[in-house]
Formats: structure tokens, sequence, C-alpha cells
């Protein structure tokens, strides 16, 4: 389907908006009044820039206040509307949004209103326009999807119709289903949104926290599936206000939406992509050190072996049970810097999940980096993290394992595996970066939670392929600067019995992060222990938490080596969580 983006969801100037629109690939756009306003071009420049850049207009948006006022009213605003209709010949775009009247003056009359849009209607007719009339969610007496089209339906102008937009119908609650009962020629423009499920105004959630569809909590693929069962044959058009995408780069929000158009696509069963190959694990974190010893040193005395080096770069493999650290001491730039630079993913089909990738507009990296290299998939997350698509030891694909020189065994301390990879997200690529491990890894988001740090807000989102598959989470730090903190990336390895673990790695020296002992107060009023349990986590520094169910979880952190640190966890009874109750007291023990 063709695919429209709203002025209104980029930043930067009218004409930057059109270039990164036509950059990331939509066919047309929805110009946002003012956008138009501001720009220093005329109307007439504007259409030829657009049909330069091969953009069509779909919609001129909005109109506002306009139905069911009084006659004087009404006749001021036939009076605009003449002047939009003449501004939007010059434009060359023949659709405009009139959105449901919220002003104190409208009074509550749907055959004045279906009247008045009628007259409407025959004026736009003179100039080849046609009407869309979307209820906004705050309109005054108009503020459902069932209501304006009713009103729609009564008026029965050929020039009139309704405009859907999935924020106003799915914020209320409304039942999506009913868009079965309008004529799909009726339906004269679709508006696509998401939006977190808050709990607030719906107009300031409307005009700050949208988002682009599969970055919030909205079904809005369920939604397009019922507009598509009418007929409609318009654009899909993302409009989106959004206090964040208002200030980042306008190119990489227009990539990121046209990547949430193709995934809505897909999944309203509109067209299909490469299917996703969800992976299955994790083959390796890696690395990269300006220095590989310090590091090195840790990961030793956490009882990993350097088993291996590859053949070409200075690259060690450090290995533990199914764990396993590349150290690239290559890549880093400054000499103080460790940082996780990579993860590797097992994938079911390394080639199939590339092409999935590539079709969603994930950056893909060269399959060979030297030319004795074995050929690895992969693409780079929105944050910069390469993502590597792997075949451990699979002897039908290349594995990444041929790259090194084998030296020594490995033996276990207690590690089995990596539980879960923690990525700190900049502040203006975290809903993007939501979508793209959903869309494009195929990987499930939990809900969002929000934990104190002593100098901010630290918001966290876990995505995950049940049932064993890997475990990421994003994490949003609050401070862009504090640097070895709240800005740190982590590696959690899973232990089967982190009590024994943990006194093995003290005993080898590796530096544990201190809890308060008022932390363990606390815990010991909230949970009774079975004798000497809790002393034992006290004493060690293990943190525990228990969900509802009885699931519990034990973990514990290193001390943080560049911009990364470790955590070691072990879940028993089916805890699915991160011990986000405790990522506070983790968060005030690494500031210190
Ligand atoms: O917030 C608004 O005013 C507004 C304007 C036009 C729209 O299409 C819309 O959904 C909201
Ligand atoms: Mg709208």
């Amino acid at each position: 389907m063709r695919k429209s983006i709203a002025t209104v969801c980029l930043s930067g100037t009218l004409t930057e908006k059109l270039t990164a629109a036509t950059r990331a690939g939509f066919d047309g756009v929805e110009i946002f009044e003012n956008d138009l306003l501001a720009s220093p071009l005329t109307p007439e420049e504007i259409a030829a820039r657009t049909a330069d850049l091969g953009l069509t207009i779909d919609l001129y948006q909005p109109m506002r206040d306009i139905e069911a006022v009084s006659a004087d009213d009404f006749a001021r605003n036939l009076r605009r509307a003449r002047h939009k209709f003449d501004l939007m010949t010059r434009l060359g775009v023949d659709t405009v949004l009139v959105c449901s009247n919220v002003s104190p003056q409208t009074v509550d009359d749907d055959a004045l209103a279906a009247r008045q849009l009628s007259q409407l209607a025959d004026l736009a007719q003179e100039f080849g326009i046609r009407v869309a009339y979307e209820a906004l969610a705050w309109g005054r007496h108009v503020n459902t999807y069932v209501h304006a089209w009713r009103i729609v339906e009564t008026a029965g102008h050929p020039a009139l119709g309704t405009c859907l937009d999935s924020f106003h119908i799915l914020s209320r609650g409304s039942d999506p289903k009913g868009i079965e009962d309008i004529p799909g020629e009726k339906i004269f423009f679709l508006q696509l949104a998401d939006a977190p499920l808050l709990a607030m105004d719906v107009l300031q959630w409307s005009r700050h926290y949208r988002c682009f569809p599969g970055q919030g909590g909205f079904d809005v693929a369920g939604l397009v599936r019922h507009v598509l069962a009418t007929g409609y044959q318009g654009p899909l058009s993302l409009e989106v206000f959004n206090d964040v995408f208002r200030q980042a780069d306008a190119g990489r929000t227009a990539v990121d939406g046209l990547r949430s158009l193709l995934a809505l696509e897909e999944s309203a069963g509109v067209s299909a992509l490469p299917a996703p190959a969800a992976p299955s694990g994790v083959a390796f974190a890696e690395l990269a050190a300006g220095d590989p010893q310090p590091v090195g040193e840790l990961l030793a005395a956490l009882g990993f072996t350097r088993t291996a080096r590859h053949r070409g770069k200075p690259v060690d493999l450090w290995e533990q049970g199914e764990a396993r650290v590349l150290v690239n001491a290559g890549a880093a730039t400054r000499r103080a810097d460790t940082r996780l630079a990579a993860i590797g993913l097992e994938s079911p089909d390394p080639q199939a999940s590339a092409r999935r990738a590539e079709a969603l507009l994930a950056p893909t990296l060269p399959r060979r980096r030297a030319e004795q290299d074995v050929p690895l998939e992969s693409v780079v997350a929105p944050d910069g993290t390469e993502v590597l698509f792997c075949a451990t030891r699979r002897p039908q694909f290349p594995t990444w394992t041929d790259d090194f020189e084998h030296r020594a065994a490995s033996r276990s301390t207690g590690v089995t595996g990596i539980d879960h990879l923690a990525l700190t997200q900049p502040w203006h690529h975290f809903d993007e970066a939501v979508l793209f491990h959903r869309a494009v890894l195929g990987l499930s988001p939990h809900d969002t939670v929000e934990l104190a740090d002593p100098y901010g807000l630290f918001r966290s989102r876990a995505l995950s392929a049940p049932p064993d598959g890997p475990r990421l989470v994003l994490n949003l730090a609050p401070s862009p600067t504090d640097e070895a903190g709240t800005r740190a990336q982590h590696v959690a390895f899973a232990v089967d019995d982190i009590v024994a673990a943990v006194g093995r790695f003290r005993a080898a020296g590796a530096n544990l992060l201190r809890v308060p002992a008022n932390y363990y107060d606390d815990l010991r009023a909230r949970y009774a222990f079975p004798e000497g349990e809790w002393e034992t986590y006290r004493e060690l520094g293990i943190l525990y938490d228990r969900d509802e169910h009885g699931g519990e979880f034990r973990h514990c952190y290193t001390e943080t080596v560049g911009h990364v640190f470790f955590e070691f966890v072990q879940r028993s009874g089916g805890y699915r969580g991160y011990g986000a109750a405790n990522a506070p007291i983790r968060l005030a023990a690494q500031r210190r």
C-alpha cells in the first residue's frame, strides 16, 4: 500500500522534512498547516519541490472548529475555507482534514453539523477537493469515530467522507470492529499512531506521547485489518505528535517510521516480509577494550578461561559453560574505554535473519571484515551495537568460531550461559530501538518500568524470545554524561548456585558491588528466609527478589570496567523479571 507521513512527525524545516520522507522511501506526505505557514517557499514552490522529490501531497491538515456553529460563525468559516481551498489548489492537494469542533461555541446538534459540513463539501467540490472529517478524542460534542461517521452519513455528500485516526479511536477504548460498517470509499483517509498506555488527559497524551505503530501499547495492526476489510484504498499515513521526535534527526525518524509501517503491513496481513527467525540464544557478547588487561583479569577471577584467539585480529575468546565473551583490543578508540560493542545471537537461519533485517531497513555490515574471515551476517542496532546472526557449531552454516584458534579448554565455576544483555540507549532512540529489536529480531517487548536513580529517572524495557531465547534489556539513562554508573552496559551471566559462585569469585579477588546494610534490613522485613540464608546474602552482597508466583531471583554485580560491568543471576521457580525492585540500590551503589 502507499505509505505517507505527516510533516508534524519530523523535526526541521518543511524542506528538511520532505527530504527525510523521500530518502526513507515514503510515497507521500500530509502537510501540517504550521509547516507551510512557517516556510519561506510559495505553495507552487512547495508543490514543485515535493514532485521533484517523488512525493505526492496526500492531505492538507487541519481545518478546525468549522461545524455546528452559529450562522454568522459558519459564514466566517466558509470564507476561511475558500481561502484554504485556493491554497490547496496551488499546492496540488485534493483532500483536506477537518477535525471535530473543540470550541465552547459549538452546539450539540448533529443535524446542524451535517448541514454545515455538507455546505463546506459543496464549496470544496468547486475546487475538486474532498473533505475528510475526523473525530478528535477531545472533540466538544463529537469525539468518537462512530459519531463522526454518523454525521458524514447523514450529510450524504459525495465530497464528504471520514478520516480515521488510530490514536483517537484506541485512546478512548472504542471498539474498532465497527469500522467495518463504514463503506471503504467513505473513508477518505487513515492516520496511524500508537502510544504507550498511560492514564492521563487524552489531549496531552496525543500531543506529546504518540509514537509509531509497534512502539506503544495499542493494537494498531488489528485496527488496520478492520479498515482494510471495508475496501479502503488510500494510504497508510503516520501522524505522530511526539516531543522526542520533534528534536531528533529527521532522517532517522523517517526510517524508523517507514520500518514501523512495513512491520505493520506484515502484522495486518497486507504484505509479507522474510519470516522472522527469532533468535534462540546468545552466541557471545563482544567487548571492545582499549586495554584488554583489566577486563581480562576480572573475567579470569570470575572463572572464565581464555580459550581461543582470532586468527587475524587481537580478539580473545573467553569461555565458561555456554557463556562466551570476546574481548576485542583492536576496536576501541580510547585506551581506558571498555564497552559492549557487539552481540552475537543464535539464529535458526542467519541469512534469513539478515534478509528480514534488510527488508526492515536495518543498516547491514559487510559479511567479511577480512578476506580470510568466515562470512557473518550482521546489522547495526539503533544504539550502534553490532548484532551478528550466528550459527555456533552448526555444521550446515559457516560458524564464527572457525575464525578462532583454539588455545585451551574452559572449566566451569558455576556460570552456565548469558542470561541477558543490558544496552544503554541514547534518549532519542529508545522507541526506535524497541521497534527495531521487536520487528527486526523478532523479540517480544515487556512492559516499561521506571526506576529511581539518585540523580534522575531511569527507564527500562526488556525484550525476549520466549521461552528460552535471548533477553535484552534496553535502558534509558537519565544522565547523558555519567560515564561509569547508569550509562554502563552490562552482561548478565546465568549461574546455577549463586552463593557458591560468589564465594569463589571473592576468593579469586573479584571486586563485587557493595550493598548497604539498610537494604538487607528491609529485605528481612519483607521476606522470611530459611535459617542463615539472609545472613549469607548480606555477607556476599547478593540481592534478592520474588515474584507474585513465588519465582525467585538472586543476583549480584561486579565493579564497572570502562563502560561495562557483569551481573550474575540465579533464576528459579519460573521468575521472568530482572530484579527491577533492586535496580535503584544497584544504581546508587554504582554512583558511590
Ligand atoms: O492535536 C491536534 O490538534 C490534531 C490535529 C489533527 C489531527 O489529525 C489530529 O489527530 C490531532
Ligand atoms: Mg489525526
